[in-house]
């Protein structure tokens, strides 16, 4: 073990997985979160690893590119990866976890590792170490965001962002909802609010007309599509929620036999099942205005809101000009930038770059080249996905939901060959894996 200690800000997805792969190396970690003395504007608890809005880490797959982003991090032995696998529910084709208990697990496991000593304070300027870390996230707070700033020499970019609500299982009317997944796709694990063409038409109306909360005037209007308001799609057009989380497809109701016009998903939100969130329905609406319009939805006539939609500032830096592949910034390679603020989107995504930001930062300390991570023939693996640092693969809030689309269709059809891919991707990541030890 060497007496050096890598420095690491914010205990969200990357902040906690980096300080897990540094300790598992044998290098001595501390960790800064600011929560619970100070929340964000998104995180509720003072558990590290908190997911702010869906419980979902997406598709489980291998044919999938997040689904074999996943299992290559389980390979690097994740902490954020065996913690949703203990701490899973029921999501069909996904893997969705209980939010509570899965920021609990890492909490846990990362208060039990002797290697890291845990600082609950604001951090507000980038400290001086051999090895820092910066993963304050999308809410990084303003002092250091200020700092991020001086330090990088630019302004610091903000877009919104949105929270779906969150409704109580009991106040669901379960006579009119029926639970199904899509294409009937593992278990049934989502309550369907299905709606008729004359419903959908009413709700449409209420919903484009219904008040918006009011916005802080730096903040510019800006939505990365995966998160995008439920108001700001259907503003779009009559359709657009029917091509989006409205979309009927795959799902029967099985009172009329037939598709719905449109559906309104809830999706588990914890394991014992008393909280469903609206699958794609984040949202900046006014919180009396959201209760109004979404009991407007067969089913969430009475519906019990134990959490509204909300809208907040995100922060990211310009990756590609002030990062190496490694994570180092270009201005000081003992300084390390991990997680969404590096431009990355999406829990799993920032959990992967906190894993390669922690292996190399440990690294630096152990005097050992910080590496490249490989980029493998599969867009889902590693490296190929998280790319901050690449001009040709940065896409700030883009890289998530909706990822490559073109690349997600034509995987689809080609499952075989991808299932070759998907094999070649981990093989090769087990060989880097030999690499780091
Ligand atoms: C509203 C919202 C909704 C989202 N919805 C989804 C989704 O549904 N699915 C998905 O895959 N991704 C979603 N994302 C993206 C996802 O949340 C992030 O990609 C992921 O949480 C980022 O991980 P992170 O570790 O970079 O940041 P975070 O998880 O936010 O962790 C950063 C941590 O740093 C702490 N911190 C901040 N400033 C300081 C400071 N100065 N000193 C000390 N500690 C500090 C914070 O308290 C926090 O714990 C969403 C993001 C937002 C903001």
């Amino acid at each position: 073990m060497t007496g050096r200690t890598v420095t690491v800000v914010g205990a969200g997805l990357a902040g906690a997985e980096a300080a897990w792969q540094a300790a598992r190396r044998g290098i001595k970690v501390k960790l800064y979160e600011m929560r619970p003395e100070k929340l964000t504007p998104a995180h509720r608890s003072g558990y590290f690893a908190e997911l702010v809005c869906s419980n979902s880490l997406r598709a489980a797959a291998l044919e999938n590119a997040v689904g074999l982003l996943k299992e290559e991090m389980r390979h690097l032995d994740s902490l954020v990866m065996a913690c949703a696998d203990v701490t899973s529910v029921p999501a069909g084709g996904a893997l969705a976890v209980d939010r509570d208990l899965f920021a609990r697990c890492v909490t846990e496991r990362i208060a039990g590792n002797p290697l890291i000593e845990i600082c609950r304070e604001e951090v507000t300027a980038i400290p001086e170490g051999e090895a820092v870390i910066i993963a304050t996230g999308p809410l990084t707070s303003d002092a250091l965001a200020s700092d991020i700033s001086r330090f990088t020499g630019e302004n610091c970019l903000f877009f919104y962002d949105a929270v779906a609500p969150i409704v109580a299982a009991e106040s669901i009317n379960m006579g009119k909802v029926f639970r199904s997944s899509r294409y009937g796709k593992g278990e049934a694990a989502y309550l369907n609010c299905p709606l008729s063409r004359e419903e959908y038409e009413v709700f449409w109306e209420a919903l484009v007309k219904a008040e918006k909360a009011p916005r802080k005037e730096f903040e510019k209007e800006l939505h990365f599509e995966g998160c995008m308001p439920v108001e700001v799609l259907a503003a779009r057009g009559k359709e657009t929620l029917l091509y989006g989380p409205m979309k009927p497809v795959g799902l029967i109701d099985p009172r009329t036999g037939r598709r719905p016009y449109a559906v309104v998903q809830l999706r588990q939100e914890n394991a014992a099942a008393t909280l469903f969130n609206m699958v794609g329905f984040q949202t900046g609406l006014k919180w009396d205005e959201q209760k109004r319009v979404f009991r407007l939805i067969p089913g969430l006539e009475e519906a019990e809101f134990v959490r509204f939609g909300v809208m907040h500032r995100n922060t990211f830096i310009n990756s590609p000009v002030l990062l190496h592949p490694t994570f180092q910034t270009r201005k000081n390679p003992a300084l390390f930038f991990a997680g969404q603020i590096t431009g990355v989107e999406g829990y799993v995504e920032s959990a992967a770059s906190g894993l390669m930001a922690g292996i190399n930062a440990a690294r630096l300390l152990a005097g050992k080249e910080p590496l490249v991570f490989p980029r493998n023939t599969a867009h889902g693996s590693l490296a190929h996905y998280i790319t901050a640092a690449d001009p040709a693969h940065f896409q700030p809030m883009n890289i998530n939901f909706g990822l490559f689309p073109p690349f997600e269709a034509r995987i689809r059809d080609k499952k075989e060959r991808y299932r070759t891919v998907a094999k070649k991707a981990l093989e090769s990541i087990d060989r880097f894996k030999e690499t780091l030890l």
